[in-house]
């Protein structure tokens, strides 16, 4: 299984939760990967964690003043990005150029989609996975893969139908390892997180929950 730990803009220490992060990944056979904000890319990547980007723009090198380069989170230490986060909704032509333009960076991309039907458009686009997330459930830790499974499973036949190569994610609600394993359960190749770890008293004992039944 795939954890990817988005730190959103939550007031956590993004080098203490990446070192846990970094630290978990290597006591298990799940890969564990955080998602920090854009400035703290650099750092973060530093302590040897799979760190992400949480968006890029469709954008080339040039005037685009305040945007979000491939190239330059890629060089920052990024090796994957988001696109098309819940709290991050872009049109499909921009989605498509930011999938193009991670392509470009040799960046690993997850297209979030809200639901199976979006996950099929999201999957069309050629990513390498998809992250489905019903945005109710985001932030209230009730777990999407035991409150709405049939939207996962659903999802997961959605990508299939469109592009057999392209996993599915699951997210919103996760925060333990019954909440990953159901996901599992369901076709999902991973889980997509956040509050779960980022507003953790002690994010390293929620990681290791997390894992512990994998
Ligand atoms: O990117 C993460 C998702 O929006 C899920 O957030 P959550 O784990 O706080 O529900």
């Amino acid at each position: 299984m795939f954890v990817l730990v988005n730190l959103k803009t939550y007031p956590c220490d993004p080098v203490e939760v990446a070192e846990a992060v970094r630290d978990v990944d290597r006591e298990t056979e799940a890969t564990l990967a955080v998602a920090p904000q854009a400035a703290h890319i650099e750092r973060v990547a530093e302590t040897g964690v799979e760190t992400w980007a949480q968006h890029v723009d469709p954008i080339a090198h040039g005037s685009n003043t305040g945007g979000t380069l491939a190239e330059t989170v890629a060089d920052a230490g990024a090796v994957g990005t988001l696109i098309n986060h819940s709290e991050r909704r872009r049109r499909l032509a921009d989605i498509d150029g930011a999938v193009r333009a991670a392509d470009r960076a040799d960046l690993e991309t997850v297209v979030c989609a809200n639901n199976p039907a979006q996950i099929g458009a999201a999957a069309a686009l050629g990513p390498d996975r998809v992250a489905v997330e019903p945005p109710e459930l985001i932030g209230t830790g009730t777990p999407v893969s035991t409150a709405d499974p049939d939207i996962v499973a659903e999802a997961v036949s959605a990508a299939a139908g469109v592009d057999g190569e392209v996993s599915v994610l699951c997210g919103a609600g996760i925060t333990d390892g019954e909440d990953v394993l159901a996901a599992a359960d369901l076709g999902a190749e991973g889980v997509l997180l956040a509050s779960g770890v980022a507003k953790a008293d002690d994010p390293r004992e929620a990681l290791e929950a997390l894992v512990e039944p994998l």
